[in-house]
């Protein structure tokens, strides 16, 4: 058990999909008026050390970011369109926290107060636990949740075998489980489609 107030967390950011169903990038999209994936910068860098982002095609981003002055690192993509669980992988190679929050583009509703409770609750965890994400419907919610870094070589097994299903991974994994109330529920919607955004805004 580690029972320490003062974990190293960094989060990660991934923002190289396709946003097929949202016709557009949904990274740059405004909630409230501003793009989610600054909103979703602005988050990490009230909960954590630093913020990384990984995306393929960082030019996109600078002018909502203006990273690097920001405290904000990208991480290069160079074979796009993997899918998070590739990407996750590859990124936390180049990471050094002990604990990863790891964060779609797509939340525009995070919760700073949650994920701070989150972190601390890490600090208290078995050493056997490998990852803290919360559940909710019936499955894991991946990304918006917690890592150690450790587990960067046994998700490289798990992909070299075939996988790419955070589910799936998931369930071979020890996991900490984190409780869904309704404020985390809020936090876990995404924005997939148009649709999806129009309803998060209500
Ligand atoms: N860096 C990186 N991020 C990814 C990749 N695939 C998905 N993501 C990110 O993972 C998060 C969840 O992805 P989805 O919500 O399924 O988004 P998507 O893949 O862009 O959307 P669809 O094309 O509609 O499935 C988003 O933040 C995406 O930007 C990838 O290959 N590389
Ligand atoms: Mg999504």
């Amino acid at each position: 058990m580690s029972d320490r107030t003062h974990l190293i967390v960094d989060t990660l950011i991934l923002a190289g999909g396709r946003s097929s169903r949202m016709g557009q990038d949904k990274a740059l999209l405004p909630w409230q008026g501003s793009p989610m994936l600054a909103r979703a910068i602005a988050v990490a860098k009230q909960c954590t050390r630093s913020t990384y982002i990984m995306t393929p095609w960082p030019e996109r981003y600078q002018e909502i970011t203006s990273v690097p002055s920001d405290g904000c690192q990208w991480i290069a993509e160079t074979l796009a369109g993997q899918g998070p669980l590739v990407a996750f992988a590859r990124a936390v190679d180049s990471m050094s926290s002990e604990w990863i929050l790891l964060l779609a583009c797509d939340l525009p509703q995070l919760d700073a107060t949650v994920l701070h409770r989150w972190i601390h609750l890490a600090s208290s965890v078995p050493d056997s636990i490998l990852a803290m994400v919360p559940h909710h419907e019936g499955k894991w919610e991946p990304l918006c949740a917690l890592y150690r870094r450790a587990i960067g070589p046994h998700l490289q097994d798990f992909i070299t075998i075939g996988g790419d299903s955070f589910q799936q991974w998931l369930s071979q994994i020890p996991v900490y489980q984190l409780p869904v109330d309704g404020t985390v529920a809020n936090m876990l919607h995404n924005c997939n489609c148009p649709e999806d955004l129009e309803n998060s805004r209500l």
